[in-house]
C-alpha cells in the first residue's frame, strides 16, 4: 500500500514515528542519570542522548530509504557497533500516510531528498533540567528548500482523561498544513523569543531595537519556533552566528507550512543542499507572519546585518 504514496509523505509519516523514538532515548539517558557530556566548544555541548538519538535516526531513515542523503549534528566515532533492535523503527505514522502530497513534490525520488537531523536540540537546557525546551528535529529538504519537519518535544506532558501523556510531535509539509498541535494566533502586543544560552552584545543590539512588549528566553531553535505556532511569541531574533543547518531546517518547515517565514537577519532565505557549509552564520530571524517578519527585518540595524555578513 504504502509504496503508492509519494517518497515525501513517507518519509514524513517514518520521521514523525522516528523522532517519537529518539524522544524516548532521550527521556531514559535522563532517567538513568548518566548523560556522558563531552565539550565540543565553547557552549557546545554534546551527551550521551544527542549519540544515541542520533543513531536511532539516522539508522531507522537509512534503513528504509538507503539513497537518502541524511546529515546528523553529531559526528559518529565509527565504532559504536550494532544498534540495538528496539531502537530500529520502520511503521511510519498511518495517519500522516494519507496526507495530500503537494504537486511539486509527488514525483521526488530519494535521491534528491536531504535530511537534516539534530536529534537534540537545546543540549544546554537538556543538561540544566529545561526539559520543556529539548526537541529533536528531522527537517526534510529538496532542491535546497525546507519542505517538511518534523519537531518532537519528548517532555511535552498532556492529560487525557485521568492519564498523563509524555511528548508530542507535530509536523508540517509545505501546502498540506501543520499538525500535533493546535495553532493559536500571535499575542496582541510585540513578544520575542531569542537564546538563553548563546547571548552577546550583538543580539542584545537586536532585542533592544525591537520595541518589544517581552522577551522570551528560551533554548533551541525547535523550541523557540514552538512558541510563535502557538501563539506564545511572534518574532525570534537571533543576530548571531551558531546555529547550524539541522537546528532550522525543520522548524523552518513547519513554520512555512503554517505560514510563518524563517530567514537570516538579512532577510535571506538559508539553504539546504548536500554540499552547504553548516553555519548559519548571519543568523536567525523567524516570524508568524510576513508583515511581522518585514517588521523585525526593518528593525535590525544595518550595521548588525554589515558584521554578521563581514561587510
Ligand atoms: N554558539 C553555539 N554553539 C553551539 N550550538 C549553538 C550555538 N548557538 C546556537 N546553537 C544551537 O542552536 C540552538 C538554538 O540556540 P539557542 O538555544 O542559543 O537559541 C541551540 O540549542 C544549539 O543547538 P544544539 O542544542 O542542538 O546544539
Ligand atoms: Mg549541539
Ligand atoms: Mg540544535
Ligand atoms: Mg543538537
Amino acid at each position: 500500500m504504502s509504496s503508492s504514496v509519494p517518497v515525501i509523505v513517507r518519509l514524513l509519516a517514518s520521521s514523525v514515528s522516528v523522532a517519537h523514538r529518539a524522544g524516548k532515548i532521550v527521556r531514559d539517558v535522563m532517567s538513568k542519570g548518566e548523560l556522558g557530556i563531552i565539550e565540543k566548544g565553547k557552549d557546545d555541548y554534546q551527551t550521551e542522548a544527542d549519540r544515541s538519538a542520533q543513531r536511532c535516526i539516522i539508522a531507522s531513515l537509512s534503513a528504509q530509504y538507503p539513497k537518502l542523503t541524511i546529515i546528523g549534528e553529531e559526528e559518529s566515532s565509527g565504532n559504536e557497533g550494532e544498534i540495538a533492535n528496539d531502537w530500529l523503527v520502520s511503521e511510519p505514522d498511518k495517519e500522516l500516510l494519507s496526507l495530500k502530497c503537494p504537486a511539486n513534490l509527488q514525483s521526488i525520488k530519494e535521491e534528491d531528498i536531504v535530511v537534516w537531523v539534530d536529534p537534540l536540540d537545546g543540549t544546554s537546557e537538556y543538561t540544566q533540567g529545561f526539559l520543556e525546551h529539548v526537541t529533536v528535529l528531522i527537517g526534510i529538504s529538496v532542491n535546497d528548500k525546507p519542505v517538511a519537519g518534523v519537531i518532537h518535544q519528548p517532555y511535552y506532558k498532556t492529560m487525557v482523561g485521568s492519564e498523563k501523556i509524555i511528548g508530542r510531535t507535530i509536523w508540517g509539509l509545505q501546502e498540506a498544513g501543520v499538525g500535533g498541535f493546535t495553532p493559536t494566533p500571535p499575542p496582541d502586543s510585540l513578544v520575542i523569543t531569542t537564546t538563553r544560552s548563546h547571548s552577546n552584545p550583538a543580539v542584545e543590539k537586536a532585542l533592544q531595537v525591537m520595541n518589544a512588549t517581552q522577551i522570551l528566553r528560551v533554548g533551541g531553535a525547535g523550541y523557540k519556533v514552538l512558541l510563535l505556532l502557538e501563539g506564545k511569541a511572534s518574532v525570534y531574533v537571533f543576530a548571531s552566528p551558531g546555529c547550524k543547518k539541522w537546528d532550522t531546517c525543520a522548524p523552518e518547515a513547519v513554520l512555512a507550512a503554517a505560514g510563518g517565514k524563517l530567514t537570516d537577519i538579512c532577510g535571506n532565505f538559508y539553504k539546504y543542499g548536500s554540499s552547504v557549509t553548516h553555519p548559519n552564520k548571519t543568523g536567525v530571524l523567524a516570524a508568524v507572519n510576513n508583515e511581522l517578519h518585514t517588521y523585525a527585518l526593518n528593525r535590525i540595524p544595518q550595521e548588525l546585518k554589515d558584521i554578521l555578513t563581514n561587510k
